[in-house]
Formats: structure tokens, C-alpha cells, sequence
């Protein structure tokens, strides 16, 4: 891209900054669990989804279902501890999470895993990220959502009541307590003509 036309597209982004994390909300879920929300944490979140969208190495995965191997209905991203982060705002709310959860989660926030859900078709189903320590111990998971809004849907593991929350477009969610053991939490699929969304997941060591 020439610089001129780089300039051009640069002097009409809106200017990225994040909002103080004071001002989340903590709904109690119950059986230990709860989530902070709060909306538009991030100003500028259409700049980070455009960079985001061009810089990400974005790759499909597949995996096997039954006796089939399906397209993973999402295209992901990972970045593991000490990888430089593909925004300099993203390592910025990262730490800033880190600073103001360190009371209660006793360590920092090291991971992150990228989404592209690039219409209503991408999804991801009911799980809990317990393939770490988020089996057994509370733990935190910190969500930003720029993009498109779409639901975060949550409920009880084994059924109940379910709890929605519409993320786009900066917001932040964190689950916290026992949530990846006793809730369950997905990205529904959904007939709506909705945009593309990318959310930003940052976890602790040894949480996935
Ligand atoms: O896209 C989201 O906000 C949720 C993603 C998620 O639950 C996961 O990747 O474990
Ligand atoms: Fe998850």
C-alpha cells in the first residue's frame, strides 16, 4: 500500500483507547461463577477489527465428528505466552486486566486466542475452557469483542436457565470463579444477517 493511500486510510481511523475497568458491572451466575461486563471498554474498535482482519495469520481448522472431518465453523488465531501480539492495544488491555484482576486472580493474563466468526454461520458450540486448570480451579477468562455484536450465551453445565449478552464493538466480558467448570458458554449460530465479529481472549497460564 502506498504511504499516501496508508496516510489517508490512517487519518480517518478512529483513535484506540481503552476506558477505566472500574466501571465493569459483576453479575453473580451462581454455583461460584459470575461475569464483569462492560460495555465499549475499548473507543476505536473498528480500527482494531480492520488491522485485525488484514495482520492476523487467520487459519481454518478442521476436525474429525464422528466418522466425518468438518470445518471448524470459525477461523482462529493464537498467541502464547511471550508472543509479540499482533496490536500494541492488545498487549495495553492485557496488562490493564492484569493490573486490576491481580487482588482477586493472583497472577496475570498471558494468553491469547483470536476468533473470526466471519458471519451468523461461524459459531462455536456449549464448552467450558477446561482443558487446563479451568477444570478444577477458578480461574478468569477476559473477552474483548470488536466487530459485529453477537450473543455470548451461558448456562448451567448439565442445563438450566440460560444467560445472554450481546458483545461487539469493544465490549469486555470477563467469566471468572468457578465459570469454565460449572457453566457452559457458546456463540450460537444465527439466521439475523450479521457482520463479521473477532474476539480477543486472554487467559492465564495453563487455562485453554
Ligand atoms: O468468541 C467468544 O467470545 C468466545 C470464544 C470461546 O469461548 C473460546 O474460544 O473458548
Ligand atoms: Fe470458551
Amino acid at each position: 500500500m502506498s504511504a499516501a493511500l496508508q496516510g489517508s486510510l490512517f487519518d480517518d481511523a478512529e483513535e484506540m483507547s481503552l476506558g477505566s475497568l472500574k466501571n465493569a458491572r459483576r453479575t453473580m451466575l451462581g454455583r461460584g461463577a459470575w461475569i464483569d461486563v462492560l460495555p465499549a471498554w475499548l473507543a476505536g474498535a473498528s480500527t482494531l477489527f480492520d488491522l485485525l482482519v488484514d495482520q492476523v495469520p487467520w487459519r481454518a481448522e478442521r476436525r474429525q465428528m464422528y466418522d466425518r472431518v468438518v470445518a471448524v465453523p470459525r477461523l482462529l488465531s493464537s498467541y502464547r505466552e511471550g508472543d509479540p501480539l499482533p496490536q500494541p492495544i492488545l498487549a495495553e488491555a492485557r496488562d490493564a486486566l492484569s493490573a486490576h484482576y491481580a487482588p482477586e486472580l493472583g497472577e496475570p493474563f498471558r494468553t491469547a486466542g483470536l476468533c473470526l466468526y466471519r458471519d451468523g454461520a461461524d459459531s462455536v458450540a456449549w464448552h467450558g475452557d477446561t482443558i487446563g486448570r479451568g477444570s478444577t480451579e477458578d480461574t478468569m477468562v477476559a473477552i474483548l469483542s470488536v466487530g459485529a455484536p453477537r450473543v455470548l450465551a451461558l448456562r448451567p453445565k448439565g442445563g438450566g436457565e440460560v444467560i445472554r449478552r450481546a458483545l461487539g464493538h469493544g465490549d469486555l466480558i470477563v467469566m471468572g470463579g468457578s465459570c469454565q467448570r460449572t457453566w457452559d458458554h457458546a456463540i450460537p449460530k444465527t439466521g439475523k444477517a450479521v457482520g463479521p465479529r473477532i474476539s480477543i481472549q486472554f487467559r492465564p497460564r495453563g487455562v485453554s
